[in-house]
């Protein structure tokens, strides 16, 4: 798990900084890292929005910024930048102002002023920064639609493993509530969903740490999505769609091999014509709605786990 903004090292700079960086600390790390990508470019070492491993909109990262700053601590500590007299590791607090030198003093006013402006610029920018701020608070959605078979779940435990994102199954979520024992909903799910009571809601609301979500096998019908839609409209952003596709034979090929230790009753011949003939009929739509929209990244899914697995990956770096 990732440390807190206390733990993060250069944060750690940061907040035992002399007394002129904390009012910027003090009304957000966040903030004060937007204020950075939007001007300070004396500070700026890299874009630091733009930290593509981690997830931009992980509240735990925006506490735990790649901060692109260096405080007053880290300059002193810096080779030559050492103020006269004292060791450049040591937390460097010079006891007279005769001993600084300088360079020392031309750092020191020079902060002065970069504070200023930092302040200067938040006034001005803090209904743009407040918005930005509660854009990208909003959990943001990928949505992976392809047939049965045609690897979304294999290809969401991969993204899982290497971005942080939360993977809901609808399939799976259902199955889930359907086995329960007590559950009120057990015959009724499909009319559950149908209604618009989805249960991504209540699961999303539940993981409030995890700000990205993998939608998999959802929305299926047009249903689905007026559910969706009735209910997330406003609350959640749907990115884009990630769509695996490959033949029916390929998804058949590969269900009827899944089903050999699934368990699952759905993965025979029969269940699967039955099965594509739905996707074909009611998920194809949706997902024509969605590149009607210019939301949809299309992989052949027919190729290896790995090679399926890199056109993903080239996809999610590339949006962010
Ligand atoms: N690219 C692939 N090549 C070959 N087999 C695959 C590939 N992706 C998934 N599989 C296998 O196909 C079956 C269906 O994959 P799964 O991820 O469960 O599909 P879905 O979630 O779309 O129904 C599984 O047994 C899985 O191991
Ligand atoms: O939103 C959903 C998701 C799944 N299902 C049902 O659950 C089955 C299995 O779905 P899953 O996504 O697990 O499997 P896939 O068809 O992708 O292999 C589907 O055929 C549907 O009957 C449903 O009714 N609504």
């Amino acid at each position: 798990m990732r440390s807190g903004l206390h733990r993060h090292p250069v944060c750690d700079g940061l907040l035992s900084s002399p007394w002129y960086f904390r009012p910027a600390v003090a009304l957000s790390p966040s903030i004060l890292v937007l204020l950075l990508g939007e001007g300070m470019s004396v500070l700026k070492r890299e874009p630091p929005l733009l930290h593509r491993e981690g997830p931009l909109n992980d509240p735990e990262l925006l506490l735990t910024p790649p901060l692109p700053i260096l405080s007053i601590d880290k300059i002193f500590s810096l080779p030559g930048h050492a103020p006269t007299g004292h060791s450049s590791s040591s937390s460097a607090e010079p006891t007279t102002r005769g001993r600084w030198s300088f360079i020392d003093c031309f750092l020191r006013l020079s902060e002065q002023f970069m504070v200023v402006g930092l302040l200067q610029r938040l006034s001005e920018k803090l209904p743009r920064v407040v918005h930005r701020l509660s854009e990208m608070m909003k959990p943001q959605v990928v949505f992976v639609l392809g047939g049965p078979g045609a690897g979304k779940g294999t290809q969401c435990e991969r993204i899982v493993k290497n971005y942080s994102y939360t993977h809901l199954s609808a399939g799976d979520l259902l199955r889930e509530e359907r086995s329960r024992t007590g559950s009120e909903f057990g015959q009724l799910i499909d009319t559950y969903i149908k209604e618009g009571k989805i249960a991504m809601e209540e699961t999303m609301k539940s993981d409030e740490k995890k700000f990205r979500f993998l939608i998999d096998g959802f929305p299926r019908n047009q249903d689905n999505l007026q559910g969706w839609n009735n209910v997330m409209d406003g609350k959640a952003d749907v990115k884009f769609v990630l769509f695996f596709d490959c033949s029916s034979e390929v998804c058949i090929d590969r269900c009827l091999e899944r089903g050999k230790s699934s368990g699952r009753t759905d993965d025979n011949r029969e269940s699967l014509e039955k099965r594509i003939q739905t996707y074909l009929q009611s998920t194809r739509p949706i997902i024509e709605q969605y590149e009607q929209q210019g939301k949809v990244h299309k992989i052949d899914a027919s190729r290896s786990v790995d090679e399926v697995f890199a056109d993903v990956k080239n996809i999610l770096e590339n949006q962010g």
